[in-house]
């Protein structure tokens, strides 16, 4: 689904990616691991072409990416931030997001699911921090693309909307999607991901399954594991 080999990107001195090489296969559930600023979100917007790589090669659904920008149209990606301007009403944005992507979209029942009718025509402004990130798994989700990208998708959901957030990620992979997340919220990940990618100084420092990572890290659960990580050898 996605290939990746040796990635490498800066901002100024800053190296970010100092050489990743990462498979994703179809049809399961990643989570993209790693401490603050390690370089999870410029990973994923350089699969998504919105970072420019100094050094190395992605292909997407066997395309390299460098070759256009039609292969965007096979993901769906929920931002870490999404800036959409203030004063638009919901109903609106839903609306100029699917003139943009001219993709079918089942915008209906997502918004049945996360309870979003009385706030349809409300604008985006007014709205808490928690229903703005409800709406933005709406237009995320709307989409029927092969490959899913979420980062940080939990933040500022309520228990109920986590809940509705997990079953509608876990339909998804049962209809055979491949999904990548990031997240800080490690009972998050431990349910959701098949396959942990664990960045760390520009690397992938561990890939492998949960389970795997218990092994090898000697730990009993996985937020200890995790914690542990970078005390035991290389993958
Ligand atoms: N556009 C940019 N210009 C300059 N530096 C950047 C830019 N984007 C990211 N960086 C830097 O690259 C590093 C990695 O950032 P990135 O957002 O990829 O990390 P992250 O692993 O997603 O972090 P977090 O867990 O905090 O979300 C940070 O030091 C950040 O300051």
């Amino acid at each position: 689904m996605i290939e990746i080999n040796n990635l490498h990107k800066k901002f100024g001195k800053n190296q970010v990616l100092k050489g990743v090489d990462l498979t994703i296969e179809e049809g399961l559930i990643y989570a993209v691991l790693g401490p603050n600023g390690s370089g999870k979100t410029t990973l994923i917007k350089s699969i998504l072409g919105m970072v420019i790589p100094n050094k190395g090669q992605i292909s997407v659904l066997g395309e390299p990416i460098k070759k256009g920008w039609k292969y965007r149209k096979k993901i769906d990606y929920l931002p870490q931030i999404a800036n959409f301007p203030p004063n638009i009403k919901v109903k609106e944005l839903i609306h100029m997001i699917k003139d943009l992507r001219n993709s079918p979209a089942a915008e209906e029942e997502l918004i049945t699911v996360f309870g979003l009718e009385p706030f349809l025509n409300k604008k985006l402004s007014t709205l808490s921090g928690g229903t703005k990130q409800k709406v933005n798994i709406v237009l995320t989700f709307m989409f029927d693309s092969p490959l899913i990208i979420l980062d940080e998708p939990t933040t500022g959901l309520d228990p109920k909307a986590l809940i509705r957030l997990k079953e509608l990620i876990q339909k998804e992979r049962a209809r055979g999607k491949t999904i990548l997340i990031t997240s800080h919220i490690m009972q998050f990940v431990e349910e959701m991901a098949n396959e942990i990618v664990y960045l760390l100084e520009g690397e992938v420092y561990f890939k492998g399954s949960i389970a795997q990572l218990l092994g090898q890290t000697e730990q009993t659960d996985f937020e200890h594991a995790i914690a542990a990580i970078t005390t035991h050898n290389h993958a």
